[in-house]
C-alpha cells in the first residue's frame, strides 16, 4: 500500500509524504480542555495549537526538560505509522536527529507473533534488525543514543501490566509485554527514547506518569489537503473539480484531513474520473465500496472501463473468503495472520494471492521472520469493511451460525444491527467502531446496489433501519457514555443518513433531560458536520452541566450569531473561540459572551481571534465579564486593525477606566454600549468619544454623569464630526440645569440625533422643553414624569436611584419562618407558627417571597446571617408545594438564586452553578439589582458604600428592543435553620 508496503521502496515514501499536523499538550490531565480543541481541529485544522514538526519530538519545548518518553495519539489512518516511518528515514539520510545512534522500529502488529515464547530484549531486536549481529557487547547500547519506536499500540493484542516485577538485562529472556513495559518505565535502558503510538481509545494503557509528552497527529490542514491530491491526481481538471466537490461539502471536507480517507478518496476519484465525475461518493461505505471495486480490477482490466456488476460476479468467491477471513480476525482482534488462517478461509496463499488482480494491493506479505510468512490487509479500516461486509453476507444468505458471536436476540436485521452496536460499545478499544459504521451503512438498500448480486439476498430494511436509529438515539442518551463513543454514535447515524439528526439535535434542546458531557460533544460535531446548521447557536437552550456547556462552545463556530450568555465560560473557551474567529470558514458575526467571569485573561484569549484578518465580528457583547484596564488595551488593538469589522461593542456592568474610554475613541465602531460602567463626569475622555465620526448610538445609561459630564458631551454634541444619533443617558444624573445646557447645543444648530433617553433624571422642565423642540426636529426624547416625589429620588448617584419599598409576605412563608412584626425580618427555627394554608405558602422549602411582583428598575439589600442562605428572585409560578429542586430558589427556569454558606457565594439558574469570587470584606451584605426590561438581574457585595459586583444574570426571553424577563419578577429567601435575613432601608 502506498506509504506503507510500497514504501519499503524508501524513495516512495519519499514522494508521497504530505506534511502532517502535530501538536502538543494533549496530556490527560487537561482531557477534557483537550476534548474541545480535538473537536475544534476535527472541523478545520487551522486551528491555533502549535504545532510540532515530528523530527522535533524529543526536543525540549518552553524551557521544560527534554522528553523520555512521548505518546502520539491518532485516529485510524491519520498517518501514525507513515510518520514513524518518515522519522526513521529522514534520520537515515542524515537529514534529521544526527546524534541519535540507532533507530528501532518495533511495530506491535508485529510484536504479537511473540507473545507465546520468551524473548530477550536483545534477541527481539536481532529479529527486527539483523544488522545488530556484529554488536556482540550490549554494553555498547547501553551506552548508544537510541530511539525505539512502538508503534500501533492499539494493535498490540495483551495488557501492559505495569506493576510487575523490573528487569533490567538485555539478554534476560521474557514476554514481549513485559519488555515493553520495562522499556517504557526505564528500567531496560534508561537512557534510551521511547516513542509510542496509538489509536486515542488505546492510548491509556500506557499509564500517564511514564509519559513525558502527549502529541496527536490531526492529520492534513487545508493547504496539505490540496497538496495531496494535486500531487496524487496529475490531471488539473480532476484535481480541481474534486477540490471544488470536497470544500461544497462539510462532511467530505472534514473527512479528508485523514490521509488513508484522501488516498481511498483519490483512488476511487482517478478511476471513476474519467467515467462518473458528477457521482462522488459521500459516505464511508460508499467510497470503501467504490475502492474495493477498483481494487478487484486493477490487474486485469487496468485502464479499461468495467461493469461494476461483472467484476463483482467473476471476484465474487475471493472476495467472501477475504470479508470471512476479515471478519474472523476481527472478532479475535487480530490483525495479523498466518498461512493457517488464510488456509481456513480457503484461500490459497499462491493462486489466490498471486492472482490478486483482484485484490493483490489488499494484501501485503511481512516476511519478517524467516520461518513463518505472515499477511494483514493493507489498512485496518479495509479488514474492518471487509469483515462488515462478510456478516452482511452471511445474513442475507441465513448463514446465522457464523454469526454466533454477535449474540443476536432474534434474526431480523435489526437484531443484527443492535447486537453490532451493543458489541462495539462494549469494546475496551473501540475496535469495532468503523466496522459498525461500515456494517450499517451496508444494511441501506441504497448503498446495497453497490454491491448487487453479493447481497441479493438482503430483505426490505426500513423498519429495521428505523428501530436501529433509535436505538442508537437511546444508547447516545445513556450518561455513561464516553465521548469517543458518543461521536461514533453520532458518525452511524450519518452513515445510515439518518435525517432526523437535526430534528433531534432540536429535540435534546427541548428535552428536560440533562445532556452528558460526552452528548454535548457529539452534539457540537454533529452541527458541525451538518450541510446546514442554524442561523444562531444559543448554549442556554442545552440543558446540560458546566462540563457540557464547555464541549458545546465548539459548536459556535458553525453558526452567525453565538450566544454564551453565562455559560461559565473560562480562558480555555475563549482560546476554542477565537481559533474559530481565526478560521477563514467561520462566518460568525454576532458574538454574545456576556455574564461569564472572563476576566482578562479571557480577553486576551479572545483577542488573537479578534485581531486576525479572518475574523468577521460585527458584533461583540461583553456585558458583565469583569474586565479590567488591560483588557480594553487589548480590544482597543483589535478594534484599531484598519480590517477590523467589528462595529458594535457592549461593554455593560464592567469597570471602564478613563484610559478605557480613550482607548476606545480611537475604534471605528458605530455602537457602543457603557452602561454601568461607572463612569463620572470626571472622565473627560467622553468628549473625544462621542466627537469621534463613526459613532453612531451611545448607551451611557447608569454612570454618575451629573453637571461635568453633561458639559462634556454638550462640547462633543455640537463638534462638527458628531454623528452620534442614539444617546442614552437615562439614570445619569442630569438636572435640570444640565439639561438646559442640552437645550441650547441641540437647539442651536442642526444635529444627527433621533434618539435621546433621559428617563430616570431630573431634567424639570428643562427636559419637558427639550423635548418639544427636538420633536420638532424628528428627535424623540424620553423624560419621566416631571414629579416633585421623584427628582429627589432620581438624583441620588449610584443604584440608590432605584431603591424600592419592600415587604415580606407573610402568606408565603414556610411555617418554620418566623416573621418579625414589621415584615422586613425573617428566621428559620425549628418550631412550627400557626399560619393558615394557603395556596402560596411553601409548604416544604423553607422558603418565602416579598409582596412585590417587581417589573422596571429596582434595587434593594439584605443583610443574613447563620449558616447559610438563598437571596434571589422568583416568577409567581415557583412551586409551592413540591419537594426537590422545582421549588427551591435557583434550581429551576423560574428563579435565580445567590447561595451563601459560610465563606462560599455561588450563583444558580436551573443546572448551572457559577462560583463568583468573594470580596476580602465581609459578605453579610447583599445588594441586587433588576432592570427588568432590559432582562438583567444583578448581584452585589455591599461594604459601607461600596457595590462589589458578584454576578450578573441575563435573561433574552424576547428579542431586541424588548429582551427583559417574561413576568413580574418576587424578591424571596430560603434560609436553613439558625439563618437571619432582613431587607435594608437603602437610602
Ligand atoms: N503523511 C502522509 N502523506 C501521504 N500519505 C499518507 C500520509 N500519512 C498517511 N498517508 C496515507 O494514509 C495511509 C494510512 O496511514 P497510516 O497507516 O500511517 O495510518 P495510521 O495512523 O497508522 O492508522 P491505523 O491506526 O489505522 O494503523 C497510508 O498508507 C498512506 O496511504
Amino acid at each position: 500500500m502506498e506509504g506503507i508496503e510500497e514504501a519499503n521502496s524508501e524513495k516512495k515514501l519519499n514522494e508521497i509524504y504530505t506534511a502532517l499536523y502535530i501538536t502538543d499538550v494533549v496530556s490527560e490531565e487537561v482531557k477534557d480542555q483537550h476534548e474541545v480543541r480535538q473537536m475544534e481541529v476535527q472541523w478545520k485544522v487551522e486551528s491555533n495549537l502549535e504545532s510540532i514538526e515530528f523530527n522535533d519530538i524529543f526536543k525540549a519545548r518552553n524551557a521544560s526538560k527534554k522528553p523520555r518518553t512521548v505518546m502520539t495519539k491518532g485516529i485510524a489512518g491519520i498517518g501514525k505509522s507513515v510518520a514513524v516511518q518518515k522519522f526513521r528515514l529522514d534520520w537515515k539520510d542524515g537529514r534529521a536527529n544526527k546524534d541519535v545512534d540507532f533507530i528501532f522500529l518495533l511495530p506491535f502488529r508485529q510484536l504479537n507473533l511473540f507473545i507465546d515464547n520468551k524473548i530477550s530484549l536483545y534477541d527481539l531486536l536481532l529479529t527486527f534488525h539483523p544488522q545488530l549481529r556484529g554488536i556482540h557487547d550490549v554494553e555498547l547500547l547501553n551506552n548508544a543514543k537510541i530511539i525505539f519506536i512502538l508503534d500501533g499500540l492499539d494493535e498490540f493484542k495483551f495488557p501492559l501490566k505495569f506493576a510487575g516485577a523490573s528487569m533490567t538485562n538485555l539478554r534476560n529472556p521474557s514476554t514481549v509485554d513485559v519488555l515493553i513495559v520495562n522499556l517504557v518505565r526505564a528500567t531496560l535502558l534508561p537512557s534510551a527514547l521511547i516513542w509510542v503510538t496509538s489509536r486515542p481509545a488505546a492510548a491509556h494503557q500506557i499509564p500517564a506518569r511514564y509519559v513525558d509528552r502527549w502529541t496527536e497527529i490531526q492529520g492534513f490542514k487545508d493547504k496539505e489537503k490540496k497538496q495531496y491530491f494535486r500531487n496524487k491526481i496529475h490531471d488539473e481538471t480532476i484535481a480541481g473539480y474534486l477540490l471544488s466537490r470536497i470544500e461544497n461539502s462539510r462532511h467530505l471536507y472534514i473527512m479528508c484531513r485523514i490521509p488513508v480517507f484522501c488516498w481511498i478518496l483519490a483512488t476511487v476519484i482517478l478511476k471513476k474520473g474519467a467515467k462518473d465525475k458528477d457521482d462522488i461518493p459521500k459516505t464511508l461505505t460508499e467510497i470503501y465500496a467504490h475502492f474495493l471495486l477498483i481494487q478487484c480490477t486493477r490487474k486485469e482490466q487496468k485502464n479499461e472501463d468495467y461493469e461494476d456488476q461483472d467484476v463483482l460476479k467473476t471476484n465474487k468467491d475471493l472476495i467472501l473468503k477475504l470479508a470471512e477471513l476479515a471478519y474472523r480476525q476481527l472478532e479475535e482482534d487480530n490483525i495479523l495472520f498466518r498461512e493457517e488462517d488464510l488456509e481456513e478461509c480457503r484461500i490459497d496463499i499462491h493462486q489466490d494471492l498471486e492472482k490478486s488482480g483482484m485484490c493483490r494491493e489488499v494484501f501485503v506479505s511481512e516476511r519478517l521472520f524467516s520461518k513463518q510468512r505472515v499477511y494483514c490487509f493493507v489498512h485496518l479500516s479495509i479488514q474492518e469493511f471487509m469483515a462488515a461486509l462478510f456478516v452482511v453476507y452471511s445474513f442475507s444468505t441465513g448463514n446465522f451460525e457464523v454469526l454466533k458471536s454477535l449474540d443476536m436476540e432474534g434474526q431480523t436485521l435489526h437484531h443484527l444491527l443492535q447486537s453490532a452496536v451493543r458489541k462495539s460499545l462494549q469494546s475496551r478499544n473501540g475496535h469495532l467502531d468503523l466496522f459498525l459504521r461500515f456494517l450499517l451503512g451496508m444494511s441501506l438498500e441504497c448503498n446495497q446496489k453497490l454491491f448487487g448480486s453479493l447481497l441479493a439476498g438482503m430483505q426490505e430494511s426500513k423498519e429495521s433501519i428505523k428501530h436501529t436509529v433509535q436505538y442508537i438515539k437511546d444508547s447516545l442518551s445513556k450518561r455513561n457514555q464516553s465521548t469517543e463513543r458518543c461521536m461514533n454514535l453520532m458518525l452511524c447515524l450519518l452513515e445510515l443518513k439518518d435525517s432526523s439528526l437535526q430534528t433531534e439535535i432540536e429535540a435534546y434542546k427541548k428535552s428536560k433531560k440533562i445532556l452528558s458531557p460526552a452528548l454535548c460533544s457529539a452534539i457540537a460535531y454533529m452541527m458541525l458536520v451538518a450541510e446546514e446548521t442554524p442561523d444562531e447557536f444559543d448554549m442556554m437552550s442545552y440543558n446540560t452541566t458546566d462540563k457540557g456547556r464547555l464541549r458545546l462552545v465548539t459548536a459556535v463556530r458553525g453558526c452567525k450569531r453565538g450566544r454564551l450568555v453565562n455559560c461559565g465560560l473560562d480562558k480555555i473557551s475563549c482560546k476554542t473561540i477565537s481559533s474559530a474567529l481565526e478560521s477563514e470558514s467561520c462566518s460568525l458575526k454576532e458574538l454574545e459572551l456576556s455574564c461569564n467571569d472572563l476576566g482578562d485573561d479571557g480577553v486576551q484569549e479572545l483577542s488573537n481571534g479578534l485581531l486576525h484578518r479572518n475574523c468577521k465580528l460585527e458584533t461583540l457583547r461583553l456585558a458583565s465579564c469583569n474586565l479590567t484596564g488591560s483588557s480594553y488595551k487589548l480590544l482597543s488593538s483589535a478594534l484599531e486593525q484598519p480590517e477590523s469589522n467589528l462595529r458594535e461593542l457592549d461593554l455593560t456592568n464592567n469597570n471602564l477606566t478613563a484610559e478605557g474610554v480613550q482607548l476606545l475613541a480611537k475604534s471605528q465602531l458605530n455602537k457602543l454600549i457603557l452602561a454601568g460602567c461607572n463612569l463620572t463626569g470626571d472622565s473627560w475622555r467622553l468628549y473625544q468619544l462621542s466627537s469621534t465620526s463613526h459613532l453612531i448610538h451611545l448607551d451611557l445609561t447608569n454612570n454618575d454623569l451629573g453637571e461635568p459630564g453633561v458639559d462634556k458631551l454638550s462640547e462633543a454634541l455640537s463638534h462638527h464630526n458628531c454623528k452620534l444619533e442614539i444617546l442614552k443617558l437615562s439614570g445619569c444624573l442630569v438636572s435640570e440645569k444640565a439639561c438646559e445646557v442640552l437645550v441650547s447645543v441641540l437647539t442651536s444648530k442642526s444635529t444627527c440625533l433621533k434618539e435621546l433617553d433621559l428617563s430616570y433624571n431630573h431634567t424639570g422642565h428643562s427636559g419637558v422643553s427639550l423635548r418639544s423642540k427636538l420633536q420638532q426636529r424628528g428627535c424623540q426624547v424620553i423624560i419621566d414624569p416631571n414629579t416633585e416625589q421623584w427628582m429627589e429620588q432620581w438624583m441620588k448617584p449610584g443604584l440608590q436611584k432605584y431603591a424600592c419599598e419592600l415587604s415580606l409576605d407573610i402568606y408565603t412563608a414556610h411555617p418554620e419562618l418566623k416573621l418579625s412584626e414589621d415584615k422586613r425580618s425573617v428566621t428559620k427555627g425549628e418550631e412550627e407558627m400557626d399560619y393558615p394554608d394557603r395556596p402560596q405558602r411553601f409548604d416544604v422549602c423553607p422558603q418565602l417571597l416579598c409582596a412585590q411582583g417587581l417589573t422596571g428598575r429596582h434595587y434593594w439589600e439584605a443583610d443574613w446571617s447563620g449558616p447559610e442562605v438563598v437571596i434571589g428572585v422568583a416568577y409567581e409560578s415557583l412551586e409551592r408545594k413540591a419537594h426537590g429542586a422545582s421549588c427551591k430558589i435557583g434550581l429551576n427556569t423560574v428563579s435565580y438564586g445567590l447561595w451563601c454558606e459560610g465563606g462560599q457565594l455561588s450563583v444558580r439558574y436551573n443546572l448551572n452553578k457559577t462560583n463568583v469570587p468573594v470580596p476580602k470584606f465581609d459578605c453579610s451584605r447583599i445588594g441586587l439589582y433588576l432592570d427588568w426590561p432590559a432582562g438583567t438581574l444583578s448581584f452585589y457585595a455591599v461594604s459601607s458604600e461600596t457595590l462589589f459586583h458578584l454576578h450578573t444574570f441575563h435573561s433574552r426571553v424576547g428579542d431586541p428592543p424588548h429582551p427583559g424577563f417574561p413576568e413580574p419578577l418576587y424578591p424571596g429567601f430560603w434560609l436553613q435553620d439558625g439563618s437571619t435575613v432582613s431587607l435594608r432601608q437603602v437610602t
